[in-house]
């Protein structure tokens, strides 16, 4: 440094109001942390058998040291996950449940995934050329799978398969497949609904050991099938009723007509093809909400599906005739679900190049 009258005088420096604002960005954090060790301690599942308890038998049944134990749950309790009376701590609604791990609602790979993910090492994320987990084996893991299931019930699955149910045919249907289907809760679901009807859940081979898990969990292994394989290069039968795929897209999004001429092949004519992804803006303009966009990219190989006015083309230049389409609310923002019928009468053009079929990302 050159000249020392650029050497502040540190009691003249007038503390910026604006560095509250980053304060309370880190409360934000040591709250979320509170929440995970919430859920690592096991405090909610112990509440959630016992009813309630007392700061010192909290303590003793969760290994929690007594010196930590009644600021940690007055944070709990500032934070809507526990409720205190007269020193006897219980779950609230939420944590029962969200947080409790016996619970359909269960919700703690999700909010676990946040902390351990891309979002636990940012920068090195966002300067990634290619995806990390490039090979085809890499991923996804099974938390991974549990928690888009865990998500994917905040209410994402709930109008999918509502929509679904309103289609004409639905009552009908026989066979549905889910490609990519993970953890086969859309499968497991549609089935809930129409006893008549029987899935196959296809996905990489080793995500099937998370499939069946789903599938034995709501009683469905002599309805659903989970089969692995590679879209682009293997086989998942034909006469289909319903093909659904949901936010499986994204990496194909260069390439997306030899996937479209699969389903059309494995759809039996006026038989239903489902899809939900997310777009990004017309455009590729910025959305109005940063940390969703950033969620969304991060969730979407870098980049959500972009114009969907041709993605909506793409339909009828393939054989299909959308029939409804609607924005489904995600924790990331809206969905795009598009519902379309095989239509006999539109014949799905393809290339020489396509007839040979290469899906490749
Ligand atoms: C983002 S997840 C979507 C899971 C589920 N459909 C949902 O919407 O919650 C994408 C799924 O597609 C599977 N997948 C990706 N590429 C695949 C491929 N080439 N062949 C089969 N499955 C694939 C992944 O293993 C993963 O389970």
């Amino acid at each position: 440094m050159d000249g020392c009258n650029e050497i502040p005088f540190l009691m003249r420096l007038a503390p910026p109001t604006e560095i509250k604002g980053f304060g309370c960005l880190l409360e934000g954090y040591q709250n979320y942390q509170a929440l995970i060790a919430a859920l690592d301690t096991g405090i909610c599942d112990y509440l959630g058998e016992k009813g309630q308890s007392d700061k010192e038998e909290l303590a003793k049944e969760t290994g929690i040291n007594g010196m930590f134990i009644r600021p940690f749950l007055a944070t709990l309790v500032d934070i809507g996950v526990l409720t205190v009376e007269d020193g006897v701590y219980a779950n609230t609604k939420a944590a029962t449940e969200f947080l409790v791990s016996s619970s359909a609602f269960f919700q703690g790979d999700q909010l676990r995934t946040v902390g351990k993910g891309q979002w636990n090492k940012l920068s090195e994320a966002i300067r990634r050329k290619e995806p990390k987990l490039n090979g085809f084996s890499s991923g996804p893991s099974g938390a991974f799978i549990n928690a888009l299931a865990q998500r994917s019930l905040q209410g994402e699955l709930q109008t999918i398969v509502r929509t679904i149910t309103q289609w004409d045919g639905f009552h009908n249907a026989k066979r549905v497949l889910d490609l990519g289907g993970g953890h086969g809760l859309y499968t497991i679901a549609l089935c809930q609904e129409n006893p008549y009807l029987h899935g196959l859940v296809f996905d990489k081979p080793h995500i099937i050991e998370t499939t069946q898990r789903y599938i034995s969990q709501y009683k469905m292994d002599n309805r659903i099938t989970a089969k692995g394989g590679d879209i682009c290069i293997d086989t998942f039968g034909s006469g289909y009723d319903i093909v659904l795929i949901s936010h499986l897209l994204y990496k194909f999004r260069k390439n997306l007509e030899p996937i479209f001429n699969k389903v059309y092949d494995a759809l039996k004519p006026g038989g239903l093809l489902v899809s939900n992804h997310w777009f990004c803006a017309p455009g590729c303009k910025p959305g109005s909400h940063g940390v969703e966009e950033l969620a969304k990219a991060l969730q979407s190989f870098g980049h959500p599906l972009c114009h969907v006015e041709e993605f909506g083309a793409l339909f009828e230049k393939k054989g299909f005739r959308v029939i409804a389409s609607s924005d489904v609310p995600t924790p990331y923002g809206n969905s795009r679900l598009h519902l379309a019928v095989k239509d006999q009468d539109l014949p799905c053009k393809r290339t020489a190049e396509e007839r040979a079929c290469c899906c490749r990302s």
